[in-house]
C-alpha cells in the first residue's frame, strides 16, 4: 500500500538500446587475465583462483519488449507497437490471447474489435459498456454481468448471468455451463462473444504458478520467454504481455474443451460457496442511485448479490468477534460501500477474545504466517545463505504476495528474514551472467514484477530489516510503506550497485528518491554507499531502529497503528469522479466532497491512496495509463474515458462486489 504513486514506470525499452548497454556495462574484467573479476566483492585473487569467466551481464531493459513495458504501468502506445511487431502478419488462431484481435470471434470481421465504441460490444470505458466482470465474496467466484444496449440504444440494466471460476492451473476460466472462457486481456471472451471488460478480477493473475518447492508438479508457469508465443512462433499468452494490461497468462483453452474440476491449490481455498463472514452479513445499506452530490444522471446500482440458498442465513446471536465499534466502522453514506466490500477484504475488527488463529504456508524461499485475527501476515526469507534475489526466489515471493492480497484476512504484511544477520543480499548475481538472453529477460521481468506487486499492494507493508540489506534487499525494504531496522550497526543498507560497477536501473533510483530525498539518494548513489543502521536512519532510509529482539514486536505495533487508521483496514471507501481528465473526490470518511486525489503526497484525511488508484484505474479502465501526480490532484497520462462513465463503472465497481 503506497502513500506516493510509483516512480513514473516509463521504461520501454529495446532491444537496440539493450544491446548496447550491454557493451557499455559489466563486471570489470580483472586486469591481464581476461577472466571476469567476480563477484565484484570479492578479492580478485580469489576470483582468478576460480577462475571465473563470466560474459557481460545484461542490463534490465535488455529483455523482451513483451517482458518489460508494465502490464498495469507500461504505456499503452508501446503496448500497441509491441503488439505491431509481435503480431502483425500471424494467422488470426495464433493470435495472443491478449491481442485485441481476439476480442472478436474468429473468422469474424474486426467489427467488434475492442474499444470501438456504439458496435454493441466495446471495451470497457467506451460508450455502451459491454460487460463487467465482478469480483465475487472471493477470489473464487465472479459473476458476469451482460450489459449492454438494446436496439434502441438504451442501456440494458445488468443481470448476473454466468458464474465463472478461475483455473489457475490451467490459465483459465470455466463457466458454469461448463465452457472454457478465454482472455483477451481486458476482458473475457465467452464463444468468441466479449462478456468481460469489467475491472480485472484478481484471479487474473495467479497463472504465476509455483516453480521450485510449491508443490510445483502442475504445468510450467506462463512465465517469461516461455510465454512469448511471438519467440516460439506460437500465440504470446505472456502474462506481462503490454496487450494484456494486468492479467494475460489466461491461457485460450480449444473451444469445446471438457471442463475438468478445479483443482485444489494448496493455501487457497477450493472453489465452493464460501461462508460469508458475519459483518458482511449485514443487510445492505440504504443506498441512492447516486451518489449525493454527483451531477450526473442517476445510474441503476446493480442490485446487492443474493446470498445462496445454500448458505444458511446469518445467525442472529452476537458475531462472536463482537460488533466492531461504531466509531471504527463509520457508516458510509448511502450509495457507496466500504472499500472493505469493494476490496473483498474484511473490515477491521476489534482485537479478538479467541486465541489467535494462525495459518502458515511455505516454499522454498519463503516462510509465511498469517495471524487472521490481527489480519497480519509475515513473510520470512529463508533462502540461505544469504536470501539473494533469484528468479525461484523472486517468483515465490510474488506467489506468496498474492496469495495475501487475495486473502481477505490479510491487510498487512511484515518482510523480515529468517536467515541470522542478512535480510536479503540483493539481485542474485549468478543470475545475471551467463546466462541466456532469456533467461535474463525472465529474471528482469521477475524482479520488476516484484516491484510493481510490492509497491502497488494493498495491503499495509512495513519491512522488519534484521540483518544487511544491499542492492536489491535495499529496495525490497524501500518498496515498504515503513521500515524499521535491528540497530546493529554491523548490518548496512543501501543500494551499492555503484561499488559493483554497476548501475541501479532507474526505478531503483527513484523508489530510493521517494524515502531519502534527492541530494542524499544522489551521493548515497554515486559512492554505492552502504548505510550502517544508525547512519541509514539519520538519513531517513530507515523510519526506526531498534534492538533486534524487539524487532518483530515493534513491526507488529507499527502494522497496528497503521491499520487502525481509517482507509487503512478496509473501513474506508471512495468514488471519484473523472471530469475533465481530473480525478474528483465525491467523498469519503472525514473528506470534503469535490476535494482532489492526492495521490503523490500522502492522501486525504486518511484515505488509502493505494486502494484509491487501483480502484480508480480499475474503473476507468486505464491501469495501464501512466499515472501522474500534480499538487493534490491525481490523473492519468493516458485516455480517461468520459467522465460519465467513470462514476458508473465506480458505483457497479462497489456495489457488485
Ligand atoms: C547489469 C545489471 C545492471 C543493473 C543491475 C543493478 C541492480 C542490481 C541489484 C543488485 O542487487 S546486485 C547485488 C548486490 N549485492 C551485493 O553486492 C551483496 C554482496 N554480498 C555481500 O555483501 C555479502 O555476501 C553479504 C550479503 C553481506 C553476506 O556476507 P557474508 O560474509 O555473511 O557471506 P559471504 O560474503 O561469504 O557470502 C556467502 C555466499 O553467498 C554468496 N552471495 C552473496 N551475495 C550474493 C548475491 N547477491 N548473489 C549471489 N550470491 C551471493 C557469496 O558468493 C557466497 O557464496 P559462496 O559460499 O559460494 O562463496
Amino acid at each position: 500500500m503506497r502513500c506516493c504513486s510509483p516512480p513514473r514506470p516509463a521504461w520501454v525499452p529495446t532491444c537496440s538500446s539493450s544491446t548496447r548497454s550491454r557493451r557499455s556495462t559489466g563486471p570489470a574484467r580483472a586486469a591481464g587475465t581476461g577472466a571476469w573479476d567476480w563477484p565484484p566483492w570479492r578479492s580478485r585473487s580469489r576470483s582468478r583462483q576460480r577462475g571465473s569467466t563470466i560474459p557481460a551481464m545484461l542490463l534490465p531493459d535488455a529483455v523482451c519488449p513483451h517482458s518489460t513495458a508494465s502490464p498495469r504501468l507500461g504505456p499503452r502506445a508501446a503496448g500497441d507497437e509491441v503488439h505491431r511487431r509481435c503480431c502483425r502478419g500471424q494467422p488470426r488462431e495464433l493470435l495472443p490471447a491478449s491481442c485485441p484481435g481476439m476480442a472478436v470471434p474468429l473468422g469474424e470481421p474486426e467489427r467488434g474489435r475492442a474499444g470501438r465504441a456504439g458496435q454493441g460490444r466495446t471495451e470497457r470505458g467506451s460508450a455502451g459498456q459491454d460487460g463487467m466482470v465482478q469480483g465475487g465474496a472471493g477470489p473464487w467466484d465472479h459473476r458476469i454481468i451482460k450489459v449492454g444496449k438494446d436496439p434502441q440504444g438504451h442501456r440494458v440494466q445488468p443481470a448476473p448471468t454466468t458464474t465463472i471460476t478461475p483455473n489457475p492451473e490451467q490459465g483459465a476460466w470455466l463457466n458454469n455451463k461448463g465452457a472454457w472462457l478465454s482472455g483477451n486481456g481486458r476482458g473475457l471472451t465467452e464463444g468468441g462473444w466479449l462478456i468481460g471488460g469489467g475491472p480485472t478480477p484478481r484471479p487474473r493473475r495467479v497463472p504465476l504458478t509455483s516453480r521450485a518447492g510449491n508443490g510445483g508438479s502442475g504445468p510450467r508457469p506462463l512465465h517469461g520467454a516461455d510465454r512469448c508465443g511471438a519467440q516460439r512462433g506460437g500465440a504470446c499468452s505472456a502474462l506481462l504481455c503490454p496487450r494484456g494490461w494486468g492479467g494475460g497468462g489466461l491461457a485460450t483453452a480449444p473451444r469445446g474443451s471438457p471442463s475438468p474440476p478445479p483443482p485444489a491449490r494448496r493455501g487457497v481455498p477450493p472453489p465452493g460457496p464460501r461462508v460469508p463472514r458475519c459483518p458482511l452479513h449485514a443487510p445492505c445499506p440504504p443506498v441512492s442511485p447516486t451518489s449525493p452530490v454527483s451531477p450526473y444522471p442517476p445510474y441503476p446500482r446493480p442490485p446487492c448479490p443474493p446470498i445462496s440458498p445454500h448458505i444458511p442465513p446469518p445467525p442472529q446471536t452476537p458475531c462472536p468477534r463482537g460488533a466492531a465499534p461504531p466509531h471504527l466502522t463509520p457508516p458510509p453514506p448511502p450509495g457507496v460501500l466500504p472499500l472493505s466490500q469493494a476490496w473483498g477484504r474484511a473490515p477491521r475488527l476489534p482485537p479478538s477474545p479467541l486465541p489467535a488463529q494462525r495459518r502458515a504456508f511455505s516454499n522454498n524461499k519463503i516462510l509465511v504466517e498469517l495471524d487472521e485475527s490481527a489480519g497480519v501476515a509475515t513473510m520470512k526469507f529463508k533462502s540461505p545463505p544469504v536470501n539473494s534475489l533469484s528468479l525461484d526466489f523472486l517468483t515465490e515471493f510474488c506467489i506468496s504476495l498474492e496469495k495475501l492480497e487475495n486473502d481477505r484476512a490479510c491487510r498487512g504484511v511484515i518482510l523480515t528474514s529468517a536467515v541470522p544477520k542478512i535480510f536479503s543480499s540483493g539481485l542474485d548475481i549468478t543470475e545475471m551472467c551467463g546466462k541466456s538472453t532469456e533467461h535474463y529477460a525472465e529474471f528482469w521481468r521477475a524482479v520488476q514484477e516484484m516491484w510493481l506487486r510490492l509497491y502497488s499492494s494493498n495491503m499495509v507493508t512495513v519491512a522488519a530489516v534484521n540483518g544487511s540489506s544491499p542492492a536489491g534487499g535495499c529496495l525490497i525494504a524501500l518498496t515498504c510503506d515503513y521500515r524499521i531496522m535491528a540497530e546493529n550497526p554491523k548490518f548496512s543498507i543501501g543500494l551499492n550497485e555503484a561499488q559493483l560497477g554497476i548501475v541501479a536501473p532507474f526505478w531503483f533510483k527513484d523508489t530510493f528518491v521517494n524515502v531519502v530525498g534527492h541530494r542524499v539518494a544522489e551521493s548515497s548513489l554515486q559512492l554505492g554507499s552502504l548505510h550502517p543502521a544508525p547512519e541509514a536512519h539519520r538519513i531517513g532510509l530507515v523510519d526506526e531502529l531498534v534492538p533486534e529482539e524487539k524487532l518483530k514486536d515493534r513491526a507488529t505495533a507499527v502494522m497496528q497503528q497503521w491499520l487502525a487508521l481509517p482507509g487503512k483496514g478496509g473501513t474506508s471507501w471512495a468514488v471519484t469522479e473523472c471530469r475533465n481528465g481530473d480525478l474528483t473526490c465525491v467523498g469519503g470518511p472525514g473528506i470534503e466532497a469535490g476535494s482532489c486525489v492526492s495521490v503523490g503526497t500522502g492522501g486525504v484525511g486518511g484515505w488509502e491512496v493505494g486502494k484509491l488508484s487501483k480502484a480508480v484505474r480499475a474503473a476507468l479502465g486505464c491501469e495501464g495509463c501512466a499515472w501522474h501526480t500534480a499538487g493534490r490532484s491525481a490523473g492519468c497520462a493516458g485516455r480517461l474515458p468520459p467522465a460519465q462513465l467513470a462514476v458508473p463503472a465506480l458505483l457497479s465497481r462497489a456495489g457488485g462486489a
